[in-house]
């Protein structure tokens, strides 16, 4: 692509494949950020905004977001904590996908069972910065130095192989779903940190000029991801139960409430949080709602 149809675009990261990639994808989708991706091409102009968005490995977003090279980004925190680039970059928004959890696992029929019954041993890990800094705490605390350190070895991926083949006595790997650990006769023995994807922006001072497309795109996609959280549920009540149906249905703000042509009874609608709305129903109907209808919501702004 000619460097020219670039000039004063905002540079947007988004990982090329991988666990993120599609998430990213529906969420720019979401936020009306329209582009054609020509075939294998890692760079393409969106049609509608004065961005380029630029198809990157997930765990190099973080230094060319840091470095200034590019405006704004997606990747996973764990990442930006590997590439120790938290102080180059700001972490705008939690996107709520590509969560899971950086944890430490052994065999589940072995000899070690705690945190500090690795310490000394072998670890194999893709997150030889996280897991380095993490031992480092423990080797200290238990007065190991010098070659009684614990040993911490890289590998570029499978590293849920690496106890079976005898390579490690323990790794750090990331979990969702625990399936890929139980399969390879791991289980977690300590948790060194929580991850989700984030919409990451640089601190680099020359990347300012970009401020007001930042907050237009950043807010696009805040108005998705709530978009993704909420629901909307209505229903109809007799009028002398407001205060319990506000109490289980408090909404953001509040919740809307219109009389009903029927006498002594009202509609009620507000947002509520998609991982609870079948215990609100329940609690609802028990206070004699009636009616009650949920609805998705595409986009919002809250
Ligand atoms: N099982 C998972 N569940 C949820 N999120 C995950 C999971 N595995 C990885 N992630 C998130 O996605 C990020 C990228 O992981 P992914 O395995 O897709 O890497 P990748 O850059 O595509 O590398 P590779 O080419 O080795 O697969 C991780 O750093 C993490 O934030
Ligand atoms: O707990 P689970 O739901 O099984 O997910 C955990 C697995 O997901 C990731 O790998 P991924 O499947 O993305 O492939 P990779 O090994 O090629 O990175 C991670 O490295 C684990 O291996």
């Amino acid at each position: 692509m000619n460097k020219d149809l670039l000039d004063g675009r905002l540079l947007f990261a988004i990982p090329k494949k991988g666990r993120l990639h599609e998430k990213c994808v529906e969420l720019l989708s979401g936020a009306d950020i329209q582009f054609r991706r020509a075939n294998r091409l890692d760079v393409c102009l969106v049609m509608n905004h004065p961005i380029a968005l630029v198809f990157l490995p997930a765990s190099d977003i973080p230094s060319f977001v840091g470095n200034g090279d590019v405006d704004l980004g997606i990747t996973g925190h764990d990442v930006i904590l590997e590439a120790k680039m938290q102080d180059q970059v700001t972490e705008i928004h939690r996107l709520g996908f590509g969560k899971c959890a950086l944890q430490v696992q052994t065999l589940e029929n072995g000899p070690f069972n705690a945190i500090e019954d690795l310490a000394g041993k072998r670890v194999v890990t893709s997150f030889d910065i996280i897991a380095g800094a993490y031992f480092a705490k423990i080797d200290e605390r238990l007065n190991l130095t010098g070659d009684n350190k614990t040993k911490i070895q890289y590998v570029g991926g499978s590293v849920e192989a690496a106890c079976a083949l005898g390579l490690a006595d323990g790794i750090v790997d990331l979990v969702e779903s625990g399936d890929t650990m139980r399969a390879a006769g791991l289980h977690a023995i300590g948790t060194i940190l929580q991850t989700e994807a984030v919409l990451i922006k640089s601190n680099v001072p020359h990347r300012a000029h970009h401020a007001p497309l930042i907050d237009l795109i950043a807010n696009r996609i805040a108005g998705v991801v709530a978009a993704g959280k909420y629901v909307v549920c209505e229903y109809n009540i007799r009028r002398q139960s407001i205060s319990q149906a506000t109490a289980i249905t408090p909404g953001r703000r509040a919740p809307t409430i219109s009389p009903l042509e029927e006498e002594g009874w009202v509609a009620i609608s507000s947002m509520v949080e998609k991982k609870n709305i079948a215990n609100t129903m329940d609690e609802l109907v028990k206070i004699g709602a009636e009616d009650l209808m949920v609805f998705n919501l595409d986009n919002c702004r809250v």
